[in-house]
Parts: C-alpha cells; structure tokens; sequence
C-alpha cells in the first residue's frame, strides 16, 4: 500500500473506531434503559394489581359478613353494625341496605331513595355485581364504586384501587374490569394517559406510550410511560457511554496508529532494502523422483536485517505487492539469481532455476525485456529458466495468457504454483499453454494422513500428469511421502526431507555432493 492508501485507510479505520464504540456503547445504554423502564413499569403493575385485589377482597368479604347478619330490618342496631363495618374497613365507605332496588338504610341512618341505575357495569367472582361513577348523597367529592351482594351495596372511593406511588416522571397506573371497564387511574397522569390506557385496553397500538400489564381473575392492572425519544433516553445515559466509548475508542484509535506505523515503517524499510540490494536469495533443491539427482531449484527471496533478525517472505512480498514495489523485487531475485548461480549454469545446462513471479508480474510481462539481459550477460539459456507463477495472482486472463505466450515463445518453462488451492484450475490449465505443475503443499501433507484432502491428492496427481505437464510435489517432508510420490509417477519434488532453501555457495556444493553420492551408488 503506497504511504498515501495507508493514511486514508488509517483515517478511515480511525473515523470508524470512534464513530462505532460510540454507537455500540449508545445502544447498549438504550437497552439498559429500555429494560431498566420496562422492569419498573411491571413491578408498579404488579404493585397496583396487589393493591386493588386486596381492597376488593376486603370489600366482598365484608358484603358477605353483612349478610350473614340477622337484623330487624333498619332497626338501631343493623345501621349500627353497618356503621361499625364502614369504620372497621379502610376499604369501605359507605354500606347500604337495599329493598326492591330502594334504599331503605346506610351506614349513615335511615334512607329512602333509589339506587342510580339497575343496569350492571361489571361482574366479580360471579357474585358481586359493579358500578362505576356512582355519584352518591351525602357530600362526596369523588363519584363512587358500587359493590352489591345480596341486599348489601358497597360504596367506595375508586382511587383506593390504584394507590401506588410513582417516584418518577409520568407514570400512570390504572385498574380495569377484564370486561375493559375502567375502574381507577393513579399515579402521574393526564388526559393523555388516560386515552393511552384505553388503547392498552382495546389492544391498539400505541407508539408514543409503553405499558406493562399484570391479570388476576376479574382484575387487571396496566402501569403506562409516555416513550421518550431513544436518543434522549441515550443522552441520560451519557455517564456510561461516553467513558465507555471513549475508552474503546482510544483502545481502537492507538491499535490503528501502531498498525498503520507498522505498516509504513515496513514498507519504507523494505524500500531500503531493495534499493540498496540488502535482500538475499536462497535456494531450494529441486529433485528427480525417479534418479534421486538434483535437478535445478527454487529461488527464494530472503529478508534478513542488520539487526539479526529476519522477515517472512510471504509477509514483504505481500507488502511489495501492496506498495508497488514488487516490480523492484521481482528485478532484484532476478538479478541476484543469475549472478550467483549464472556460472554453475553455464557450467551444467541440466540445472534449472524456478523464479517466483507476483502477480503484476504475469500481468504486464514486463519483466521479461530485464529477464533477457541479464540472462545474455550471463550466457544462462532460456530453457534453464523456470517461471514460477501461482493460480490465486491471474486477475486478467487475457494479460496472462499473452505473457506466458510470449515466454514460452522466447523458451522459458512456465509452472504453475500452488497448483490445487486456486478457484478455476481447470479452466485455466484448458486455456494456457503450460510446462510444469507444483502440487500444493496441502496435497502432500495430506499422504498417509486421514485429512478431507486426502482423497483429492491422488486426483490432483492423475489430472496433472494426464495434462502432460511435467509434475512437482512442494513440500515433501517425509520417506512415506516420497515413496507414494514415486508410485505415483511425479517427476521432481522438493522438500525439506531433501533440503531446505540455502545460499548459493551451499547449493552449489550441494549439487555435487549430490552428484557424486549418485555416481558412487551408480557405480557400487
Ligand atoms: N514446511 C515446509 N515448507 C517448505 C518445505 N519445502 C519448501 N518449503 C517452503 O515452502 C515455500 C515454497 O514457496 P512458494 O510456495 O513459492 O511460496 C513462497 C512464495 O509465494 C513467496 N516468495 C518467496 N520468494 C519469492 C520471490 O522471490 N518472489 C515472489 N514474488 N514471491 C516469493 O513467499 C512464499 C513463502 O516462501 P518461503 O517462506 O521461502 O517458503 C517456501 C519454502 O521455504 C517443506 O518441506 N516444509
């Protein structure tokens, strides 16, 4: 990534770590609060549903008691019993005694006048029949609930039912009839609330009130809110949020910096290095399977600085690739390649040399002019040159397809790498002329193993030498491994069972090592 897509990418990835901690942190507050208001709106349901069973139970028991009681009718003693009824019960305020739909006595003393209405509001328990908005004699500011059981009438202060109290904003309770009949309101309420409990009554919608609803028997109660807006709800939960996304956004902005940091310091370093040529190449034998000779090898590109340690190739090279510096490296393996192996390979023309090619290389060929020159200078034939291309980096098949035209034209061998681990192998193998295929080192960790891979090795084997493509095994590490790839009939591989990648003063006297332990078992 050139230093310019770095920043941008920082800043984008900065922009992000504070705009999501924010918004994270925001709907976490909103559900803490939303639970916290829905928690509190069931618990004054249930407070209200309590306080309103209680007082009606108290209310029937004493219609029953009344009228168990043997009286002369309205005599001294039964508007005194009564009397002492009204006193004894908080719930109750008023008894009267009825006869044909007229009363005829209260608590209060002797009466004559009818009961307001005849027609029933609502029903409890099957036995006592209701009223609401009773507007009694005697002086009473509030209208009435009338409870009947018998000659019996209850009256009492509706309010009672819903006495909760609401320590914060506008809180309604209210207490309904299952019948829908509306029996008290308390609480902090308004005309408003009293609509929004309606609609909770009906079951119809309602977006700007949330309620919590609690049942038992007859009896219902509803604790109403108006909704707040949610990011009003968020803002007074500003206390958690905002250290809390501060915090992770901090986290966030200073791994961002230090990847960023990393990512440029990388990249200018690896700069240095290609433009003062630190990097080095090592080189991996390759091996003929069946003569166990060692046949050319694999140039491998290697980092290691001043400092004594060293960085992976697959971690740079991807680097070069984002930075546009690959074209550098790829000249650079090139150039060093031939200069230290060009004289072995004037010396043997069997040895071969297999040089990695990224992906912008295939695609403009550029190299390939370079490629010539260098190779002139060091009078090192094209055939000895293999080019090492892999599936995954043939973004325009179009582009590759004339590269690898023109190479094969001027002589060079072209394998393709990490043959087995790409999306279209097949179509592309159809569609290109190649030399070589190096069979993934998956595929042949896969021998001997019970791994889901396991199976597909030995097709990935067949479709590669029934191509007619010479065939390398990458990666072998084991005698077990070798044996089957000799079964198989793969021409060459190379591996750490034979060698790991080295420096050309290494292989060069590896080669003849080598040569010579073949020609002394040849010849025992
Ligand atoms: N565990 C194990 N590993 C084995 C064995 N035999 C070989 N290897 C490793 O497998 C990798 C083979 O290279 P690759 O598939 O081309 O994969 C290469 C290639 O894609 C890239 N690379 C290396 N040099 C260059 C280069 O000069 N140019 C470009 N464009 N890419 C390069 O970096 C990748 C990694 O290279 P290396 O780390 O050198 O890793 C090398 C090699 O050291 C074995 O028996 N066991």
């Amino acid at each position: 990534m050139r230093r310019s897509k770095v920043l941008l990418l920082g800043s984008i990835l900065a922009f992000g770590a504070i705009v999501l901690p924010l918004a994270v942190t925001s709907y976490l507050a909103w559900r803490i609060a939303d639970r916290y208001e829905e928690a509190s709106l069931s618990g004054y349901a249930q407070l209200a549903l309590q306080r309103a069973t209680t007082s009606l139970a108290e209310i029937g028991k004493v219609l029953e008691q009344m009228n168990a009681l043997e009286f002369e009718t309205c005599s001294q003693q039964h508007i005194a019993a009564m009397r002492l009824a009204t006193i004894n019960n908080v719930a109750v305020d008023e008894i009267g005694y009825l006869n044909d739909q007229r009363f005829v006595c209260t608590s209060w003393g002797e009466a004559s006048h009818l009961m307001s209405t005849v027609e029933v509001d609502f029903v409890l328990n099957d036995d006592l029949q209701g009223n609401i908005d009773v507007r009694p004699l005697g002086g009473y500011r509030h209208n009435m609930i009338a409870l009947r059981n018998g000659r019996y009438n209850v009256l009492f202060d509706p309010r009672r039912l819903a006495d909760v109290t609401v320590a914060e904003g506008d809180v309604g309770v209210a207490i309904s009839h299952a019948n829908g009949t509306l029996l008290s309101i308390g609480g902090n309420h308004d005309d408003d609330m009293r609509e929004a409990v309606r609609r909770v009554l009906m079951q119809e919608s309602d977006s700007d009130h949330r309620g919590s609803v609690a049942a038992e028997g007859d009896i219902v109660a509803i604790a109403i809110a108006s909704k707040p807006p949610a990011f009003a709800t968020v803002l007074e939960q500003g206390w958690i949020i905002l250290p809390l996304s501060l915090a992770l956004s901090a986290l966030g902005i200073s791994a961002i910096t230090a990847m960023s940091r990393r990512q440029l310091s990388l990249a200018s370093e690896l700069a240095s290095a290609i433009r003062r040529k630190k990097l080095s190449v090592h080189y991996q034998p390759v091996i003929d399977l069946k003569t166990g000779d060692c046949v050319g090898a694999e140039a491998l590109v290697r980092w290691f600085k001043s400092n004594g340690t060293s960085v992976r190739p697959d971690i740079f090279v991807d680097v070069a690739e984002e930075t546009g510096q690959i074209r550098a490296l790829t000249d650079l393996v090139i150039e060093t390649t031939m200069r230290e192996l060009g004289p072995a390979m004037r010396r043997d023309r069997s040895l071969h040399v297999a040089i990695n090619l990224s992906a912008d290389d295939v695609s403009s060929g550029r190299f390939l002019p370079i490629l010539e020159r260098i190779l002139a200078r060091y009078d090192v034939l094209h055939e000895q040159i293999w080019l090492e291309a892999t599936e995954r980096g043939f973004p325009e098949m179009e582009a590759v397809r004339e590269t690898v035209a023109k190479a094969r034209a001027l002589g060079f061998k072209i394998a393709i790498d990490d043959f087995g681990t790409g999306y279209s192998s097949l179509s592309y193998i159809e569609s290109i002329r190649l030399d070589a295929l190096k069979i993934d080192k998956s595929f042949i960790d896969s021998i001997g193993q019970d791994l889901a891979t396991s199976s597909v090795t030995p097709h990935i084997i067949d479709m590669a030498k029934s191509l007619d493509l010479i065939t390398v095994a990458e990666g072998i590490e084991t005698r077990e491994q070798l044996n089957y790839l000799e079964q198989h009939g793969v021409a060459l591989g190379q591996g750490w069972l034979f060698a790991k990648a080295m420096p050309a003063r290494d292989f060069v006297a590896f080669v003849a090592a080598h040569r010579k332990k073949i020609s002394a078992s040849g010849t025992a």
